[in-house]
């Protein structure tokens, strides 16, 4: 781009990121299930009152799910616009987009699990 920053332009793009946002967790199944997850996270490290560090590495782990599945999502509607009949190559694209969600996922559970289990082992 040349000249000045736009400022309206980028107020433009924040707003269609918005419903982007929305239309994921209106839509989405699991990205819902993810949002369930994140406020039962949220309530968890709430009542264990853990710190400051642990808030920032859950946060990104949430961030990094989520992202995840957005990238997952536009790739699935992407490819359903190419191919709506089934195709050996539009099912290795959703498979391996799928797979990038996944192992977030996986991630997002054993940083829980390194968190959090100390916590609760200490409640018994
Ligand atoms: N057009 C296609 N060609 C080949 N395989 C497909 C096709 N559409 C779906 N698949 C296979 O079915 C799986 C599920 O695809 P689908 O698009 O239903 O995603 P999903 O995980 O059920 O997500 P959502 O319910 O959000 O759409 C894919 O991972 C892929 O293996």
């Amino acid at each position: 781009m040349n000249g000045p920053i736009d400022i309206l332009k980028a107020v433009r793009s924040f707003r269609y990121a918005g419903a982007g946002i929305y239309s994921l967790f209106r839509y989405e199944n699991n990205a819902r299930i993810h949002l369930i997850a994140c406020v039962v996270v949220a309530i968890a490290g709430i009542f264990f009152q853990i710190s400051t560090i642990e808030w920032c590495i859950i946060v990104i782990q949430i961030a990094l799910v989520w992202a995840a599945e957005a990238f997952n999502t536009a790739i699935e509607k992407l490819a359903d616009l190419v191919s709506a009949d089934y195709h050996p190559v539009i099912k290795v694209v959703k498979d391996t987009a799928a797979a990038g969600v996944l192992l977030l996922a996986i991630s997002a559970v054993i940083v829980g699990g390194i968190v959090f289990i100390p916590k609760i082992l200490l409640l018994f």
